[in-house]
């Protein structure tokens, strides 16, 4: 699991730390890591021009470290002073002692224009709203220039706590975070300016508290969730998933989430609605009825929503559907037919799937505010609704109603945003509830899934690939996993 913690965690645990060691230890530690992947970068450190933007904070500090130590190895340094009068004293002594300059701000456009790397070292995670206009042309500049760039700590301009992004702010090609990972680093709009993410050790690890802001999955965690088959199973051990999907109008929608379901890992996928023709079709093992939701036969979770239509069947539908007391998927059309109330009465896991747009018209909110503020609005979806969110798009979010860790979905790519991609991610993630996942676990793992099939697939794809490349990713997952654990030689 990969973890993200808010500057307060962060201030409080380097605040423990700092009272264990000499003065000064923490900046050198992260200084060091710093140099160490400029270097990296570089492929070379002799003879590069490497140019620091310096702001009068401690992450301007371990930028001017940092070019002091490269200077040392035989760089030309040049640091861009925003507030001279308060730069870092001991790096900028250190900088200067290694034979770096300074500029001021007036005087960047010219050595940013023939830097081979610059530092973002405007601010880190002191930062407070969007950049000043000076920093925004210093972090302007950087964008601009074809120098390599280095975010130390986080690209200046994105929030550390949420990743949002007031105005300007520099987009890195590596981001060096020092003793643990801010949300915003992980969180579009910021992640998209984060460049390759790297880490520095600086020993913060004890002081952290268990639980984090946000998280992660990675291969392993995916793998210790997945569900297997036993010598015991047999199909309703396994879990029957019940799909309510499709309508005359998109009988395609239909089976998108049937053949999701299938790929998911139940041992059973039920399908109730009017597209049970071309759901045979296709996968001629679905159970398929024409009546009802509730007179459907048993289930252990429901999936209700992709492309269902709002006719009174429909409505009917989401209603039976939302009092089962299995747990329930509710996504597209079913978020606009459900009853708020019905849904925060319920007892049994339910998962709604919105996209930006749904999500704002559930919360009333515009479209472009709920993508700028993605964790704040997957949080409020949780809260409004009592149930699990999960928050589509450029990054997908899973919050739960518990206030646990919000997980952040690492996988995925753009290419998946293509018409009736969502359908499959619904399918597979109620087949993951019908497994006997929880609601948090179930969406997490799910939008795992479905991002690394869509990584995996040669672009550009239909959505129906997507559910036929499930089986490929969960067998790189489990090969990834059980190679990790054989011992090296
Ligand atoms: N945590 C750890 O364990 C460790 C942390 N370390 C490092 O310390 C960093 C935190 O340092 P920090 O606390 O000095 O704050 P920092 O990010 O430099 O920002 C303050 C500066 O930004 C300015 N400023 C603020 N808002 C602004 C805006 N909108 N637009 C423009 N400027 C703005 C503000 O100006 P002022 O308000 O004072 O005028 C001040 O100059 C952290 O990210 C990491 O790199 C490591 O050394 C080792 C261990
Ligand atoms: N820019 C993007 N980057 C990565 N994934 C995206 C992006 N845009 C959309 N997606 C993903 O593509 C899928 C689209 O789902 P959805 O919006 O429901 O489409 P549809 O309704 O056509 O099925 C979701 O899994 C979403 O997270
Ligand atoms: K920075």
């Amino acid at each position: 699991m990969r973890c993200g913690y808010d500057v307060e965690t962060v201030r409080a645990a380097e605040r423990a730390l700092m009272g264990t060691l000499p003065d000064g230890a923490l900046m050198r530690r992260a200084a060091f890591g710093l140099a160490t992947a400029c270097a990296d970068m570089l492929g070379g450190v002799y003879g590069r021009r490497v140019v620091v933007l310096a702001g009068s904070g401690d992450n301007g500090g371990d930028a001017l470290y940092a070019a002091a130590a490269l200077a040392r190895r035989g760089a030309g340094a040049v640091a861009v002073e925003l507030a001279p009068e308060r730069t870092h004293p001991g790096a900028l002594a250190a900088l200067r002692a290694a034979g770096g300059r300074t500029v001021a701000p007036e005087d960047a456009d010219a050595v940013i224009g023939r830097a081979d790397l610059v530092l973002d070292g405007i601010v880190g995670i002191g930062g407070k709203g969007g950049l000043r206009p000076e920093a925004a042309r210093l972090a302007e500049l950087a964008r601009r220039a074809r120098a390599a760039v280095v975010a130390v700590d986080l690209p200046s301009g994105i929030d550390p706590d949420t990743g949002e992004v007031a105005g300007e702010a520099v987009r890195a090609d590596v981001t060096v975070a020092f003793g643990a990972y801010k949300p915003g680093l992980l969180i579009d709009p910021g992640a998209e300016h984060v460049g390759a993410l790297r880490f520095t050790d600086i020993g913060l690890g004890p002081h952290l508290p268990r639980t984090p802001a946000l998280e992660a999955l990675q291969h392993a965690d995916v793998a210790a969730l997945l569900p297997s088959p036993s010598g015991e199973s047999d199909k309703y051990r396994r879990g029957v998933v019940g799909v309510v999907a499709g309508s005359e109008r998109y009988p395609g929608a239909a089976v998108l989430a049937v053949g999701g379901a299938l790929r998911g890992g139940a041992g059973a996928v039920r399908y109730v609605g009017p597209g049970a023709d071309a759901v045979i079709a296709r996968f001629p093992e679905t159970l398929v009825s024409a009546g009802p939701p509730a007179k459907a036969g048993r289930v252990q979770a429901w999936v209700i929503g992709p492309g269902l239509g709002d006719d009174s069947r429909a409505r009917q539908a989401v209603a039976e559907v939302v009092a089962a007391d299995v747990p329930v998927l509710i996504d597209a059309d079913a978020l606009r037919l459900a009853d708020r109330e019905a849904v925060r009465a319920r007892r049994a896991g339910t998962v709604l799937t919105p996209h930006a747009g749904e999500a704002a018209a559930l919360l009333d909110a515009d479209r472009g505010d709920v993508e700028g503020a993605r964790l704040a609005q997957v949080r409020r979806l949780a809260e409004e609704f009592r149930a699990t969110a999960l928050l589509k798009g450029s990054t997908t979010l899973v919050a739960g109603p518990d206030g646990a860790a919000v997980r952040v979905n690492p996988t995925g790519s753009a290419w998946l945003s293509t018409a009736g991609s969502g359908d499959v991610l619904s399918g597979l993630t109620g087949s993951l509830l019908a497994a006997g996942l929880s609601a948090q676990d179930a969406a997490s793992v799910g939008a795992y899934l479905h991002g690394l099939a869509g990584r995996d697939l040669p672009p550009p794809f239909g959505a129906h690939e997507l559910a036929d490349r499930v089986p490929l990713v969960r067998a790189s997952i489990m090969d990834s996993v059980t190679n990790d654990a054989l011992p090296r030689t």
